[in-house]
């Protein structure tokens, strides 16, 4: 503020380091001291008083270099200038002082005012000249407007003494306002640092209430995913125990039926073997029998040989007696002579025919020996138990299925913990992260709170094991979802994170890693119980095809009716809906029906994909047995459309050939292979049967009715006969005989030409009548000259149909009733048969007549039923296949039409002679 400092003898007077003024320590002679300003007033008045002894101008540059902080003055405060000025000195002068007192009295109100008002300015502030300048005037210009043009150059002359001590008390106030700003600065610093200290605790309390208000949430949050992580840990751990106990059980189970496995399947090696010991003994009993047969037919040779040597003798002596007696008639001897003569001619002949009646009694001893051993063959054969196989599949299928239910759900749940667990990993991240972040603007904002500190770090790093935590975890899960063990070392991560593992520092960690490990074995037990079921099923399978194979051998040699079922594809008006018949292997298929699934077992099922080869592949041995002498019958049955005429003859434009087609060509290729030993003759007729009449379809219609009239006699009828044998044959039906398949074809067409085939509902092209197709095999052998006759009977039955179904009306109508009446009557034979009633009613229809020798007849006969697999025809199928299996329980006596060259001429000459006809030496 205000200081004084000796300067070459004199004093000057600085205002905050300004200087103001100065005065000599030594005044001048005659002079009092005075303050000089530095500033000189350009003002002549100013000039004037200044050089008055005793007087300094206080200027308004005085006054305006006056502190702006000067505290503000009480009202009652005198003027200093006033109240120190001797104006009695000046009493000469009287006026003057007045006025300068009255001056100086508005100069100080002016003053204290400016004190008080816009001059208190912080130390340093530039004082504003104007202001204090057009204030001091503002005060002249209210009392003395005729001032007012010299206020702004106003100038005071004071005493020297005045003045100083004026100015002493200005710099006396100055210091005590010093005083007082440097304690009132002290203050103020320290209400500074008290409050900044206030405030610093304050900030921190706040931070601190909020890192904790996070912190809770934070440990809320995790208490939560521990309690998350604490139940999904039960939850795995009761699921893995389930599986464990399921997975023994299953392994105890499956022990145990391995073993019975292992002993039914040593039980059936046995019985096969038994079996096959059988068969073959059989097979020796067969052949000896054959061998002394022919040992027998050897003597018989002999036997005949010597008869006709006898005979021969016998004749020549005859003849000779017949000369002698003529020649002695000639000579004239006694009749005595002649009549002893013939009798002893007559002994050999006597002989012979003794002979001939012993053969006679040893062919039939051999006839009865070989009744005998076929009835032999007859006698049941000891049931073959069921593979054990067939026990376990389905226990097996059903575990499988639980436990592949059991995956799929532990798979759902490894799905929604992965999701949970990635949710909370990314959750802590972030949190990690925004603590992290809040903690660096801390740091900004230099807090210095050591608790703060120590509980932000504890907080830290719990987060960050947290999120070690949920990493492991998904590492884990993952592992598990792949099914790979955990990549150790394969990057720091998994290192830090098995070394978190092996410290065993996270629970949860653990849990999951032993969760994911027994997940993993159990996916391991899970992988080798399914490869043993593959296998089992694979055994199964085997073993079940060698039963059936050995089976139809034995259902062969039993005579049994062997019955096919094929599966036709859905058609177009069956698309999109919905199937209910499966092929569950090759010997049994499945229907779904209201009352569950019905299993039906056949000699061989063929599905909607086989091939017309397959199928025929599987009935090719019959037309070996046709053409070995056997009568053989194949025919298809089945509702209409089933695919009857398909299987039988195929398709319009052959390039799928049926059974018919293809059984020419077979025949004609065995006969072409056994050309070198056998002579062949292939002849057939062709029948169809329409609204309960036979017609020949060698004859057409029109052809008939041409030569009806010509006739003049009845339409010529054609009749079902039996042989003595029980053959059926068709009398009055035109047989024509056929050299090359080419030609049996030809045939077949002309007869399909005069077939009644119409359009119905369900089928296009629906057959109105059974077709039978009858190609008779005589083979001679070139070797041994004996004959076999065998026929093969090839028949497409009508299908069975409901008017309903099928819109058929008027004339349909009654061809359909007629189809279903020998269809029924065909049922009734067979219901007869299968529960081996004493009647069987072939004779209720011609249908029945003409299959009789191939229902529980000698032929072997294959039936083969045709099924839609749609539900719509589920009634039907069902139907069929109850038929079918009851066909299947039918035996026939099948029997070779041959005829032993020797045995047929031997009884050729018993009937000769017999009939006392001559008989030809050439025998
Ligand atoms: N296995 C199959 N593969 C392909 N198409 C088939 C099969 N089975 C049948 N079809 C077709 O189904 C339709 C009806 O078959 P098909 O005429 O043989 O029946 P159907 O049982 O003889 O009938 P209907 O008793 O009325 O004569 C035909 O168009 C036939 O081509």
């Amino acid at each position: 503020m205000y200081s004084s400092g000796a300067e070459n003898g004199s004093y000057s007077l600085t205002f905050l380091g300004k200087k103001v003024g100065r005065r000599h320590s030594v005044a001048p002679a005659g002079k009092q001291h005075a303050w000089e300003t530095t500033e000189r007033s350009s003002c002549p008045e100013d000039r004037e008083l200044s050089s008055r002894p005793g007087r300094v101008p206080v200027t308004a540059q005085v006054l305006e270099d006056l502190p702006g902080s000067i505290p503000e003055l009480k009202d009652e405060t005198p003027c200093p200038i006033i109240h120190n000025t001797q104006f009695d000195q000046y009493e000469d002068n009287t006026a003057a002082v007045c006025h300068h007192k009255t001056l100086w009295m508005k100069r100080w109100d002016a003053f204290r005012c400016w004190i008080g008002g816009n001059h208190r300015k912080h130390p340093g502030q530039e004082v504003n000249r104007g202001s204090l300048e057009s204030q001091l005037s503002a005060s002249s210009d209210a009392d003395q407007p005729a001032d007012a043009e010299r206020s702004q150059d106003v100038k005071i002359y004071i005493p020297y003494e005045s003045a100083e001590l004026c100015i002493t008390q200005i710099a006396e106030d100055m210091e005590a306002l010093k005083r007082r700003h440097l304690e009132k600065l002290q203050q103020l610093e320290e209400i500074f640092q008290a409050t900044a200290r206030e405030n610093q605790e304050w900030t921190v309390q706040r931070i601190r209430s909020n890192h904790q208000s996070k912190m809770n949430t934070l440990r809320r949050i995790l208490d939560l995913y521990q309690e998350k992580v604490e139940k999904k840990n039960a939850d795995w751990e009761r699921s893995v125990a389930a599986l464990t106990a399921q997975n023994e059980q299953l392994q105890e189970e499956q022990r145990v039926e391995r073993r019975r496995s292992k002993e039914e399947a040593l039980q059936w090696d046995r019985e096969k073997s038994k079996m096959l010991e059988l068969f073959s003994n059989r097979l020796d009993v067969l052949h000896s029998h054959q061998a002394s047969t022919l040992q027998e037919l050897q003597m018989a040779r002999q036997e005949v040989g010597k008869v006709q040597e006898m005979l021969t003798a016998s004749s020549q002596e005859q003849q000779e007696v017949v000369e002698e007696g003529e020649s002695s008639e000639n000579k004239g001897l006694p009749d005595q002579q002649q009549t002893l003569a013939c009798n002893e001619s007559d002994q050999p002949l006597e002989g012979a025919k003794a002979r001939l009646e012993e053969l006679k009694e040893s062919l039939y001893q051999r006839e009865r020996e070989i009744t005998e051993l076929l009835e032999a063959e007859k006698s049941p054969i000891p049931p073959i138990p069921l593979p054990p196989c067939r026990v376990l599949l389905p226990t097996v299928i059903h575990k499988a299925h639980a436990i592949c239910s059991a995956v799929d759900e532990t798979r759902a749940l490894l799905d929604l913990m992965i999701e949970e667990n990635r949710v909370a990993l990314v959750e802590a991240r972030d949190k990690l992260g925004r603590l992290q972040m809040t903690e660096e603007d801390s740091n900004d904002r230099e807090t210095t709170d050591q608790d703060g500190f120590d509980e932000y770090e504890s907080s830290v790093s719990l987060l960050q094991e947290t999120v070690r935590g949920y990493e492991v975890s998904q590492l884990a899960l993952d592992c598990i979802k792949t099914g790979e063990s955990p990549a150790t070392n394969d990057c720091d991560a998994v290192s830090e994170l098995e070394d978190i593992l092996g410290r065993g520092t996270i629970g949860t960690t653990e849990g999951v890693k032993s969760v994911g490990q027994q997940l993993l074995l159990l996916q391991d037990q899970l992988k080798q119980v399914k490869d043993e079921k593959r296998k089992m099923i694979e055994n199964y399978t085997s073993e079940r095809t060698m039963r059936k194979k050995y089976y139809n051998m034995v259902e062969d040699m039993k005579g049994k009716i062997r019955v096919f079922c094929r599966i036709r594809p859905v058609n177009r008006t069956e698309v999109g809906g919905t199937t209910v018949v499966e092929k569950m292997d090759d010997y049994s298929v499945t229907v779904e029906s209201p009352r569950g699934p019905r299993e039906f077992q056949f000699d061989m099922v063929f599905g909607a994909e086989a091939s017309q080869e397959d199928l025929f592949h599987d009935t090719n041995r019959l037309i070996q047995s046709a053409i070995d002498g056997y009568n053989v019958c194949i025919f298809t049955y089945g509702q209409t459309g089933s695919g009857k005429t398909f299987t039988m003859v195929g398709d319009k434009e052959q390039k799928n050939p049926g059974i018919m087609p293809r059984s020419f060509n077979a025949i004609f290729d065995i006969i072409q292979e056994s050309s070198s030993k056998f002579d062949f003759k292939v002849s057939a007729y062709m029948l169809e049967l329409y609204s309960d009449r036979l017609q020949d379809l060698f004859v057409s219609p029109a052809g008939e009715a041409q030569a009806q009239p010509q006739s003049h006699g009845p339409a010529r009828r054609v009749e079902i006969k039996r042989n003595r044998k029980g053959v059926v044959f068709a009398q009055g039906a035109e047989t024509k005989e056929a050299s090359s398949a080419q030609e049996l074809y030809a045939l077949f067409l002309q007869a399909c030409a005069n077939r009644h085939i119409s359009a119905t509902k369900m089928n296009l092209e629906s057959s109105r009548s059974h077709l039978i197709v009858c190609i008779m095999v005589e083979s001679r052998s070139l070797t041994n000259g004996s004959v076999s006759t065998g026929k093969l009977s090839l028949v497409d039955l009508a299908g069975s149909e409901r008017a309903a179904k099928t819109g058929a009306k008027d004339h349909q109508l009654k061809e359909a009733t007629s189809i279903n009446k020998s269809l029924s009557a065909l049922g009734d034979v067979i219901s007869a048969l299968s529960a081996e009633l004493p009647h069987v009613p072939y004779r209720n229809s011609k249908l029945t007549q003409v299959m009789q020798d191939s229902l529980g007849g000698n032929a072997k006969t294959l039936m083969i039923v045709n099924i839609s697999p749609s539900e719509c025809n589920l009634d039907e199928t069902l139907t069929s296949l109850i038929y079918a299996t009851r066909v299947k329980a039918i035996t026939n006596n099948a029997q070779r039409n041959v005829e032993n060259k020797e045995i047929a001429q031997l009884k050729e000459v018993i009937m000769k002679l017999r009939s006392g006809q001559t008989v030809e030496e050439d025998i």
